[in-house]
């Protein structure tokens, strides 16, 4: 596939691997699949890897960070600084996300792909914020796919240094607005089914979100020729990039973890630019805002968690690293059929 002038080459998922991952959950001594998603995290990372032997001992969470124009219009209860001040926490060990991935063990990248002022994160700035999608596309194609390209980067880079597994979070004021009308487009739902009051928003201004992200989808779509044009009338910065960080874990067969809400509109946009990349998506948890589930539905992933979680940040993603951890030392050491003598459970249809 070709994003910003540049060919990439994604291969299929090893099933060979996938069933002799399985197999091998299935001469572990417990009854078939008792397990449940614990094993099927690992069979799928195994197909990913091409490789029976899951480890996750270098985990990452990548969060991209950017503003959106879309404030303008009243549809959040946060000012635009929130972005900056939130997202430069993340570099002290005090931001929620930073907390988590130290209790973790995972490393934290935090990346300014478009955050309205300068900061010291790593800087990949696209521009300072998006335009307002109430009166303008909020990207332009260009813009959209350069940003893809810093999510497809960083895995690279990621994969490179040895990374197992990348889970994805982002920060922006106003993208519970940008996701919704991303999500509402892409599976045709009722814009006002899809829409939640995001960081706290009141009743008034809800209503508002809901008639700015319905205009936004009647003035544009009826010229969108594919889901990137979609990306960039409707999108931020910050979901185009996580994109290219799903497209990026199918072309460096890297996991990649879905967080929230604006991390599942970012894998439902990657999957309808590169389907190829569905099969290198993992579910982490189900986000209290009310799109959440229909995503991960058309997405056809279910999630271990339901901890009614609605932060971002990938908050919810690197909730799941300890659950994978445990996963595989019970398929690392656990005792098999064989070992303790006992004939292998056998499901009863
Ligand atoms: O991940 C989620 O499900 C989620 C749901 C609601 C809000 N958020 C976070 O809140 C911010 C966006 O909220 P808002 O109201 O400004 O659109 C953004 O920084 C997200 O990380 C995240
Ligand atoms: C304080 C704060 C922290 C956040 N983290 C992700 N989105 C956020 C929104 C706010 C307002």
């Amino acid at each position: 596939m070709k994003i910003n002038n540049k060919e990439y080459k994604i291969t299929s998922v090893d099933k060979k691997a996938e069933a002799l991952c399985q197999k091998r959950w299935d001469s572990i001594a417990k009854p078939l699949h008792s397990l449940g998603k614990m094993e099927d995290y690992l069979v799928q990372t195994a197909g990913i890897i091409g490789d029976v032997n899951v480890k996750f001992d270098k985990k990452a969470l990548i969060v991209m960070c950017a503003d959106n124009g879309v404030v303008a219009e009243g549809v959040t209860q946060s000012e635009q600084n929130v972005t900056a001040i939130v997202s430069e926490n993340f570099l002290s060990d005090k931001a929620t996300a930073a907390i988590l991935c130290r209790q973790t063990g995972a490393e934290i990248f935090p990346i300014d792909i478009g955050i309205a002022v300068d900061t010291k994160l790593e800087n990949h700035k696209i521009a300072y914020g998006t335009r307002n999608m109430a009166k303008e596309p909020a990207m332009t194609r260009e813009e959209a796919e350069r940003a893809m390209e810093v999510g497809i980067q960083k895995v690279a880079e990621l994969a490179g240094k040895s990374y197992k597994i990348i889970a994805t979070g982002e920060m922006g004021i106003g993208n519970t607005t940008t996701s919704s009308a991303l999500a509402s487009y892409f599976l045709n739902e009722d814009v006002e089914k899809m829409t939640g009051r995001g960081a706290g928003l009141t009743s008034k201004a809800l209503e508002k979100k809901i008639a700015v992200v319905r205009k936004a989808i009647e003035d544009y779509s009826p010229s969108f020729t594919d889901a990137v044009d979609a990306l960039a009338a409707l999108g931020g910065f910050d979901i185009a990039g996580l994109a290219g960080v799903f497209i990026g874990g199918a072309i460096y067969h890297i996991p990649i973890v879905m967080d929230g809400f604006i991390s599942t509109t970012a894998a439902l946009t990657a999957t309808r630019i590169c389907p190829e990349c569905a099969d290198y998506i993992m579910a982490s948890h189900v986000s209290k805002e009310p799109a959440a589930e229909k995503i991960l539905a058309a997405l056809g992933k279910e999630a271990a968690l339901y901890c009614d979680m609605c932060l971002g940040e990938g908050t919810g993603a690197v909730t799941l690293f300890p659950i994978l951890d445990l996963a595989v030392e019970i398929y690392e050491q656990m005792s098999t059929f064989e070992d303790i003598d006992i004939e292998a459970y056998v499901e009863l249809k």
